[in-house]
Order: C-alpha cells, then sequence, then structure tokens
C-alpha cells in the first residue's frame, strides 16, 4: 500500500545570516516539528534555479550513451563522473537508474584521509551542456550554505549552543548526485527489481531537488510502513544521514529509502549531500547519551572512513 506521507514544513530562512545568533524559541519552533524526515521552505533559492538544474540534467541525460561514457567513473577516480543505467549496486542489486556524482574538489587535508585510496581523490568530470558546471557550481555554494543553517538550527534543538557543530562542518566534503530514472517497467537485466534500493545517506543532511514526478521516493515512516516523499514545488526534502543518528544516539534517526519508479515518465533527482568534515569523528554527544538512558547505541565513525566504506561497494566497474 502507498500511503502519502506529510512531511513537516519548515522554514530555514531565520538562520540563513551566518553573523546573527538565535534564541531556543526560534529553533525550538523549526527543528522539533521535525523528527526525520523533513521539507525545506525559506532556503533562499530561488524557484527558476531549480528549474535550471532539473532540465540541465535531463538535457545531459539526453545525450547519446558514447557522449554520457566520456565522462565515466571509470575514466576518473571511480567516483567522481557518469554511471550509466545498473551500474549503481544497493545491497547487491543493481539500480535501475543512470548517474553523475560530482563531490567537493579535493584538497591536501582531504588527501591525509583519503591517502590509500585513489577513490574520489580526482577532479569531477563534467558534461559538455552548455551552463552545466557554472550553475550546478553556484547552486552547491547555496546548499553548502543552507547546509550549515541547518546545523545551527539543529544544534540549538539539541540544547547546544548555536555553533556546536561549526568545526565538524566547516569543510564540508559535499557530494551532490544527478540521477536519472526511466521507467522500471523497461528495465532489463537479471539482477533489477527497484530503481533505487533501500539504504540511509552517509552523512549530516540531504537536500533532495525532485521533478514533478509522484509515487517513486518512498520513505520507512517510525511505525514500519513504507509512505510516499512526494514533491513539494518550492521545497526540499530533507533526509537526516547517518552522522546525525550517530551524534543524536537515535533521537533523530537516519530514515530508511528506496526509490521505485514505475510511471511512464523518465524522472530526475538531485540530492545534495551536505556532509561532516572527512577528518570529523562522529560520536554521540553527551547530552543525548543522557537523554537517551546512556548506552552507546552506534558506534563511533571518522566521517571520511564511514564514506569510503559505503561508497567503494556503490559500483559495479
Ligand atoms: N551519498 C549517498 N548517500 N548516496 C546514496 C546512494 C545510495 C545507494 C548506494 N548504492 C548505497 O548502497 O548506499
Ligand atoms: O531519487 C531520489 O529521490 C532519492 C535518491 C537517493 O536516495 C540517493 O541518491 O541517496
Ligand atoms: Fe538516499
Amino acid at each position: 500500500m502507498n500511503l502519502n506521507l506529510n512531511l513537516p514544513l519548515i522554514d530555514i530562512s531565520p538562520f540563513l545570516k551566518e553573523a546573527e545568533m538565535h534564541t531556543d524559541s526560534v529553533s525550538n519552533a523549526i527543528a522539533k516539528k521535525a523528527s526525520a524526515e523533513l521539507m525545506d521552505k525559506g532556503h533562499g533559492i530561488e524557484d527558476s534555479k531549480f528549474k535550471e538544474i532539473l532540465s540541465l540534467a535531463r538535457e545531459f541525460f539526453s545525450q547519446s550513451p558514447d557522449e554520457k561514457e566520456k565522462i565515466s567513473i571509470t575514466k576518473g577516480d571511480l567516483a567522481r563522473g557518469y554511471q550509466r543505467l545498473g551500474q549503481n549496486v544497493t545491497q547487491y542489486e543493481n539500480d535501475w537508474h543512470e548517474g553523475l556524482d560530482l563531490y567537493c574538489p579535493i584538497n591536501e587535508s582531504h588527501k591525509k584521509i583519503f591517502k590509500d585510496t585513489k577513490i574520489m581523490t580526482g577532479e569531477n568530470q563534467w558534461p559538455t551542456v552548455k551552463n552545466f558546471k557554472k550553475t550546478y557550481e553556484s547552486y552547491f555554494k547555496q546548499l553548502d550554505i543552507l547546509g550549515r543553517a541547518t546545523m545551527r538550527c539543529m544544534a540549538l534543538a539539541l540544547g547546544q549552543e548555536e555553533n556546536f557543530f561549526l568545526n565538524s562542518v566547516d569543510n564540508s566534503f559535499w557530494v551532490c548526485r544527478v540521477i536519472g530514472y526511466p521507467p522500471l517497467t523497461k528495465a532489463v537485466g537479471d539482477n533489477v527489481g527497484i530503481s533505487c534500493g533501500e539504504h540511509t545517506d552517509y552523512g549530516c543532511l540531504t537536500f533532495l531537488l525532485q521533478d514533478e514526478t509522484k509515487d517513486a521516493l518512498q520513505v520507512l515512516s517510525k511505525s514500519g510502513e513504507w509512505v510516499n516523499g512526494n514533491p513539494v514545488p518550492g521545497a526540499l526534502v530533507v533526509n537526516i544521514g547517518d552522522c546525525i543518528n550517530i551524534w543524536t544516539n537515535n533521537i533523530y534517526k537516519s530514515t530508511l529509502h528506496r526509490v521505485i519508479h514505475k510511471s511512464d515518465s523518465y524522472r530526475i533527482s538531485v540530492p545534495f549531500f551536505f556532509e561532516p568534515n572527512l577528518d570529523a569523528k562522529i560520536e554521540a554527544l553527551e547530552s543525548c547519551l543522557k537523554e537517551t538512558g546512556g548506552e552507546v547505541k552506534n558506534k563511533p565513525v571518522i566521517y571520511g572512513e564511514h564514506l569510503l566504506s559505503k561508497v567503494s561497494k556503490n559500483f559495479e566497474l
């Protein structure tokens, strides 16, 4: 059965000015509304920008297979670049989507964490589509700001001071996936059954931009039913990632989600993953431990190591 989920709508605009401090009551009004999944309006991003991001993605996927393969992940660092249909793997099954992964440009401090691997350490590979790079790069800047703003809001809601998370996210190793989903009903291959298999996201917050296709993204609700995370015009769906789950000792849970796209459209989604710094150590916060009875529920991780353990299983090369 497909239920429609009414995700709580939050307005993050009071947090967009980095120099301004806020009171608990502001953040409580915003953040407490949101338990695990939420929608974000008030993010300061123009509707026209969202439209442009989606239509540039559509233009890229409409190119010939040969053209897209020119920027395949296998031509680069095995993570940045294009992945053909079925090349993504989730839980041993091939996902029925194609994608383009773009990461935060690598710097010397990142290289220290990735010293024993090639994966993710190269340069982004950009499509030849006109204005693609320029438009996406300016979008990434906006989402990086939105990520920090939302983390400040969350810090207050957790009873911490507003900048509490800042030194763990001020060099965010963000990722953007540009994803194209043909109808699952047309899928071919032995090991294909789903558009994107169930998973949690790896870092802090995912800001998901989707086209108007309905009944594709599903989120596992607290009561254990899969419910639709349908698009709301002008709003981004926000997922909580594994790191916030660890920090809060499960108070804010990283939710399982998946995509089953069966209608006729070619669906586009563009999730931006706002992540911690690669060297950030993520462990349960003292205050959250107290609130949850004192038992540590998840193993602490260094974010870069957690990310690498996931990404190295993501593709069939
Ligand atoms: N950076 C993020 N969150 N990417 C999510 C991709 C989810 C599917 C992936 N194959 C997996 O198995 O996790
Ligand atoms: O396409 C979507 O709506 C979700 C994609 C997703 O969950 C992911 O790439 O992590
Ligand atoms: Fe996801």
